[in-house]
């Protein structure tokens, strides 16, 4: 039966990544290969969202997408539950890729953002954990992969503003089989095929005066003033802003 979402006045069917679209990204590898339901699912995605035909118009128009991520609680093996990670591409003639941010709109979140050195993608610079709760911001800075965690026993529900232009990038993190560290139960680990991985930075979620918005507000108030998200499709014009969040 399709898992849908009520947004507004519309409904909207998920996507769903299945326990097999992970394959290359488990850590348990003796868990995955007798785990035999390969078709269970593992999140949902109900992309494009809005609440009225107008918000659409001015999501569209300014070449938004605002989605929201559900993903229940569970174990991979021993590791927790995770999307299966992606980077952004850079904007078209610039060498900075889009930015991304999220709100945690139930639940609790584990991100995990790491950059790489550009064509040797096993080389880490960088890994950042900002854990979040209900209400939080987390953004995702130009030239961070990023994979978001479930490590509680409650259902995870997120929302992202991001731009609509472009496809995320999948295949660095799926070649060296998930991002620099695994979250499992006894806590982080390393991922032998990666080199140089610094220690983890512990960073908190975005203050909620710096992208406009009251304290607890719910982002996606943000179609009512649309120009505070001009940095997620222009970024190279934003790079003091987006170069100071982590
Ligand atoms: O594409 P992945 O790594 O499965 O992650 C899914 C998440 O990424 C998004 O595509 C946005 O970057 C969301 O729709 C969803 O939260």
């Amino acid at each position: 039966m399709a898992v849908t979402l009520k947004f507004g006045d519309k409904v909207t069917v998920a996507d769903v990544r299945k326990l097999q679209d992970m394959e290359d990204v488990v850590f348990d590898r003796e868990w995955f290969e007798k785990t035999y339901e390969r078709n269970q699912d593992m999140y949902y995605m109900f992309r494009d969202l809005s609440k009225s035909d107008a918000d659409h118009e001015v999501i569209e128009s300014h070449h938004l997408r605002y989605d929201i991520t559900r993903i229940p609680p569970g174990k991979l093996g021993s590791e927790y539950v995770k999307t299966v990670g992606h980077y952004h591409p850079p904007v078209p003639g610039t060498d900075v890729s889009y930015p991304e941010i999220y709100q945690v709109l139930d639940g609790s979140a584990t991100y995990l953002l790491q950059k790489v050195e550009p064509g040797e993608e096993d080389i880490v610079l960088d890994v950042a954990i900002i854990k979040a709760e209900k209400g939080d911001l987390v953004l995702i800075p130009p030239g961070y992969g990023h994979v978001t965690i479930n490590a509680s026993e409650k259902t995870l529900e997120m929302a992202n503003w991001v731009c609509r232009d472009f496809s995320s990038v999948y295949e660095p993190i799926k070649r060296l089989s998930g991002a620099a560290y695994f979250l499992l139960k006894d806590g982080f680990a390393k991922n032998p095929l990666y080199r140089d991985i610094p220690p983890i930075r512990y960073l908190k979620p975005l203050g909620f005066d710096e992208i406009g918005l009251a304290f607890g507000e719910n982002m996606y108030d943000l179609v009512h003033k649309v120009e505070k998200l001009g940095f997620l499709s222009a970024p190279q014009d934003y790079m003091g802003f987006l170069a100071g969040v982590l």
